[in-house]
């Protein structure tokens, strides 16, 4: 007997289901994502930067995350210096044509990044080479270095000061929770730029 095609809904219930799960997961996350998110105040009151790297949808996220902190998120606070290495498509592509593609961010890292700043690799499979050779080159410079991934890791999590797991295998949950998880890591910087403590 041939297997019954999936429908909409299952799929839909599938998905619903599996994301509320690994969100109700996080919670155990807090204290880490507190962590990093304290790691960032400190970096930037010290005059750091924060970068941001990833592929895909994580570089999406990577670029949405530095312009909260250069914009705003949810209060009016000064601007706080981050940047995506993600965007300037000239640098991107040459250092693929010249060198390869593993090596597009580390040489951004290389150029802009100093002891005191925070690089954040974002991989679902935390295995992303391009992404692994920033994280060991921030560190070699003395900045601190965070990994955002999911399942058990990867190759990423022996190269990170801090980290974050999303608890799924799957790439479109694990990104569901990073990015829940970097809002809340934006909530806490900004509400530590922020003069008005009152505000929420
Ligand atoms: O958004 C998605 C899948 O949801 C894709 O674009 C995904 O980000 C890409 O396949 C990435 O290359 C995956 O890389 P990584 O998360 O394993 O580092
Ligand atoms: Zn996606």
């Amino acid at each position: 007997m041939t297997k019954p095609e999936p429908t909409t809904v299952n799929l839909f219930t599938i998905s619903l289901s599996d994301h509320i799960r690994a969100i109700e997961q996080m919670a155990s996350s807090l204290p880490l994502l507190q962590e990093i998110a304290d790691s960032l105040i400190e970096a930037i009151r010290r005059g750091g930067t924060i970068f941001w790297c990833g592929n895909g949808g994580s570089a999406a996220d990577a670029q949405h995350m530095a312009a909260e902190l250069v914009g705003r998120f949810r209060r009016e606070r000064r601007s706080l210096a981050s940047l995506a290495l993600t965007t300037d498509t000239s640098i991107l592509t040459a250092l693929a044509n010249d060198y390869s593609y593993d090596y597009v961010f580390v040489r951004q890292v290389e150029s802009l990044c100093r002891k005191g700043d925070v690089l954040i690799g974002i991989s679902t499979s935390g295995n992303s080479a391009n992404v692994c050779n920033a994280l060991q080159k921030a560190k070699e410079i003395g900045a601190y270095t965070v990994a955002i991934t999911g399942g058990s890791g990867g190759k990423m999590l022996q190269l990170a000061d801090g980290c974050f797991l999303a608890p799924s295998k799957e790439t479109a949950r694990i990104q569901e929770c990073h990015e829940l998880a970097l809002h809340m890591i934006c909530d806490w910087v900004e509400h530590a730029f922020t003069e008005d403590k009152n505000e929420k």
